[in-house]
C-alpha cells in the first residue's frame, strides 16, 4: 500500500484523505519543516508521496528560512515579514525536501487563489498544484484523482524501467511500441528492420514472443552465421539416410517452434529455394523435412528481421515477391538507431548506465570502491541512481552511490557516431564504468576534488571527459593506415600486418573485437607483457595497465598463454 506524508499544520486534509481514500496509508502528519525532516529520515525509501500545505499557522521560531536576519535587515515591519513567510512557508519547506529529495513527488495544496506561489511551486518540480474548495467531497475527489495519477505514472515507470527493452518517452516509439503489440497479437508474420545492434532480436525475443500468447517456445535462427548448404537441414529436417552423413533423424526449428514463434534473423540470406518451401509453410502451414515422403505440419508466427531493404532485393530477382507479399511487408516496423534517437538520448544514457551499474563485473567492482570508502556494499537488487548534468545530488539517503556524468562526457557521448548502434552504446557505457571504478579503487590520486563537485563525496562516481575520449578515440578515426597490399616492406621492427579470417556476413562488433585482440595480443610481446608501457602506447598513460589487462581479459585473451608464449 502506498505511503502518503501530509505536511500540514492542521489536521482537516489528513482527516479528509483518511476518510476518502482508505486504500492508501497516511503517515503521521508532519507539522512544520523539522518535522518534516525527521519524518522523512524515519520513513526513508517509503514515502512515495507527499501532500504539502502552503500556508502554516505556526510560531515565528518554527518558521523557514531558519535565518531570518537578512529578511528584517531589509526594513519594514517584523510582524509582516513574518505574516509572509506564513502564506508560504509550504515553498520554502518544498525548497528544503528538494535537497534531499530530489525527486520525491509532491503535490502542493491551497485554499487561496495564490497564483504567483505556484510558479515557485513549479520551479521547484512540485507535481501538481492543488487549489481546494473546502468542500469535502469536491476537494477530497480532486485529491484523489492527482494522487492517484501520480502513483499509477510511477509503477508504469518502475514496470518501464524492468522492462529489457528500452522504449523511452517519444512519441514516434510510444507509437512503435504499440504497432508491435497488435502485430505481437495477430497470426500474421511481422518484419523486423533496423541497422545492427538496434533491438530487432531483443525485440522478437522479449516482447513479440511473450505478447502473441503462444504457448510454444520462441525459438531464433541467425540465417547469416548459417552456412547454406545446412540450412534447409537446420530448417526444415532430416530424415534417416536423407544423405551421405545423414546417420540419424533430426527436427528442424520448424518442428521445434510449433506454438510458438520462429524468429529468422537476416532472412535476406535465405536462398530462393529454401524461399519457396518457407511459403508455402506461412500458406499452408506444410513443410517437408530432407529425405521425407510425407508432408509433415507446423503452426509457428513468423517474426523475421533485415539489414537489408528487401524491396530492393525482390526488384533484383534476389528474393521472391510471392514469400515478400506474404511476410506482410505492410506493416514492417523499422526500429531507429541511437543517432536517431537525440531527442531522448540523456534517458537512455540514464537507462543504460544503470543497467551496466548490474553487471557481475562492475558490481564486484563497485562491492571493492564501497568496502574502501566504507560505504554500504549495494545489495544485488539495489539500483545506483545515475545523474547527468552538473548538479550533485544532495547527500541523502547514505545507500545510495551516484554516477554523474558530467556535462562534457554527455555531449561527447551524444555526439558519437555509434555505428553499432546500441549494442556498442551498452558496451562502451560498460567499459566507461569499469575503467572510472579501477581508477577510483587503485589510483584514487587522479581523481581532482573538483571532479567530485564536492571533496570528499565517497559516494559520487563520477565519469570524467577524458575517460570517455579515451575510449571513443580509438572508435573515431583510424590510427593506422591500412597497408597496401603487397608493395609495402615488412619492416619486422615496426611495422606488423594483422590477419583475421570473416565468416559471410560477420558482425562489425565481432570484426572489431578480432582486430583489436590481434592488436593487443601483437603488442603485448612487443612490450614483453609490461602492460604500463601498453597502457603507454594506446592511452597515452603509463598507468593505465589494468585497464588494458581488463580489456584483454573482456576480449578473451588468456594473458598466461601469451606470457608462456613469450616465456619460450
Ligand atoms: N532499445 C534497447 N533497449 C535495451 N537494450 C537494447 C536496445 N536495443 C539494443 N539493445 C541491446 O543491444 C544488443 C543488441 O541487440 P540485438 O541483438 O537485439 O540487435 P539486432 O538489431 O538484432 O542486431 P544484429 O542485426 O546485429 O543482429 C542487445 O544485447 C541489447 O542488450
Amino acid at each position: 500500500m502506498p505511503s502518503i506524508l501530509i505536511i500540514d499544520d492542521e489536521d482537516n486534509y489528513l482527516e479528509l484523505c483518511r476518510r476518502y481514500m482508505p486504500e492508501h496509508s497516511f503517515l503521521p502528519p508532519a507539522r512544520n519543516y523539522r518535522e518534516t525532516a525527521a519524518a522523512l529520515r524515519r520513513y526513508a525509501g517509503q514515502v512515495d508521496l507527499v501532500l504539502l500545505d502552503v500556508h502554516f499557522d505556526i510560531p515565528d521560531v518554527e518558521l523557514l528560512p531558519h535565518d531570518k536576519q537578512p529578511l528584517l535587515a531589509r526594513g519594514g515591519d517584523p510582524a509582516k515579514v513574518f505574516e509572509r513567510l506564513r502564506r508560504s512557508q509550504g515553498l520554502y519547506i518544498l525548497d528544503q525536501i528538494r535537497q534531499s529529495h530530489p525527486d520525491l513527488p509532491v503535490i502542493v495544496m491551497t485554499s487561496r487563489d495564490d497564483l504567483p506561489l505556484e510558479a515557485d511551486a513549479e520551479r521547484l518540480r512540485a507535481e501538481d498544484y492543488t487549489y481546494l474548495l473546502a468542500d469535502d467531497y469536491l476537494d477530497a475527489r480532486a485529491l484523489k484523482l492527482q494522487i492517484d495519477g501520480i502513483l499509477a505514472q510511477r509503477e508504469r515507470h518502475v514496470a518501464a524501467a524492468s522492462e529489457p527493452f528500452y522504449w523511452g518517452n517519444s512519441a514516434a516509439m510510444i507509437g512503435l511500441r504499440r504497432r508491435l503489440g497488435i502485430l505481437a497479437r495477430g497470426r500474421l508474420p511481422v518484419i523486423i528492420q533496423g541497422a545492427t545492434g538496434t533491438g530487432k532480436s531483443l525485440v522478437a525475443r522479449e516482447f513479440i514472443h511473450p505478447r502473441s500468447e503462444r504457448a510454444g517456445p520462441f525459438v531464433a535462427v541467425d540465417l547469416s552465421t548459417l552456412p547454406n548448404d545446412l540450412m534447409a537441414a537446420h530448417l526444415f529436417g532430416v530424415v534417416k539416410g536423407a544423405y551421405t552423413g545423414a546417420t540419424s533423424s533430426r527436427e528442424g526449428v520448424l518442428a521445434r517452434a510449433s506454438g510458438g514463434t520462429l524468429f529468422l534473423d537476416e532472412i535476406g540470406n535465405l536462398g530462393l529455394e529454401l524461399q519457396k518451401s518457407l511459403l508455402l509453410v506461412l500458406q499452408e502451414g506444410a513443410y517437408r523435412p530432407i529425405g521425407a515422403t510425407k508432408e509433415l505440419q507446423t503452426d509457428i508466427k513468423l517474426v523475421v528481421a533485415t539489414n537489408e531493404n528487401l524491396a530492393a532485393m525482390v526488384r533484383a530477382g534476389r528474393f521472391r515477391e510471392d514469400l515478400y507479399m506474404r511476410l506482410n511487408p505492410a506493416t514492417a516496423v523499422t526500429l531507429p538507431g541511437l543517432r536517431e534517437r537525440r531527442d531522448d538520448f540523456q534517458e537512455l544514457l540514464e537507462w543504460f548506465m544503470r543497467r551496466v551499474t548490474g553487471e557481475a563485473y562492475n558490481r564486484d567492482l563497485l562491492a571493492q570502491y564501497a568496502e574502501q570508502r566504507d560505504l554500504p556494499i549495494p545489495g544485488p537488487s539495489d539500483v545506483l541512481t545515475v545523474t547527468v548534468g552538473r548538479s550533485i545530488p544532495p547527500r541523502g539517503d547514505a545507500r545510495r552511490m551516484h554516477v554523474i556524468l558530467h556535462p562534457s562526457s554527455f555531449k561527447l557521448l551524444q555526439e558519437f557516431d555509434w555505428p553499432g548502434n546500441f549494442r556498442q552504446f551498452e558496451m562502451t557505457l560498460s567499459n566507461l564504468l569499469t575503467f572510472t571504478l579501477v581508477d577510483l579503487v587503485d589510483r584514487p590520486e587522479r581523481i581532482e576534488p573538483e571532479d567530485l563537485g564536492e571533496a570528499g563525496r565517497p559516494d559520487i562516481i563520477p565519469i570524467l571527459p577524458r575517460t570517455v575520449s579515451d575510449l571513443l578515440r580509438p572508435m573515431t578515426a583510424p590510427s593506422v593506415t591500412e597497408a597496401p597490399d603487397d608493395d609495402i616492406a615488412i619492416d619486422g621492427a615496426d611495422l606488423a600486418r594483422l590477419a583475421i579470417v570473416l565468416r559471410p556476413g560477420e558482425s562489425l562488433n565481432a570484426v572489431s573485437c578480432a582486430v583489436e585482440r590481434q592488436y593487443l595480443e601483437h603488442l603485448y610481446e612487443r612490450c614483453v607483457g609490461d602492460l604500463g608501457k601498453m597502457g603507454e602506447i594506446l592511452l597515452n598513460d603509463a598507468g593505465a595497465g589494468r585497464k588494458i589487462q581488463l580489456r584483454m581479459n573482456q576480449l578473451g585473451i588468456k594473458l598466461r598463454r601469451l606470457k608462456r608464449r613469450g616465456d619460450a
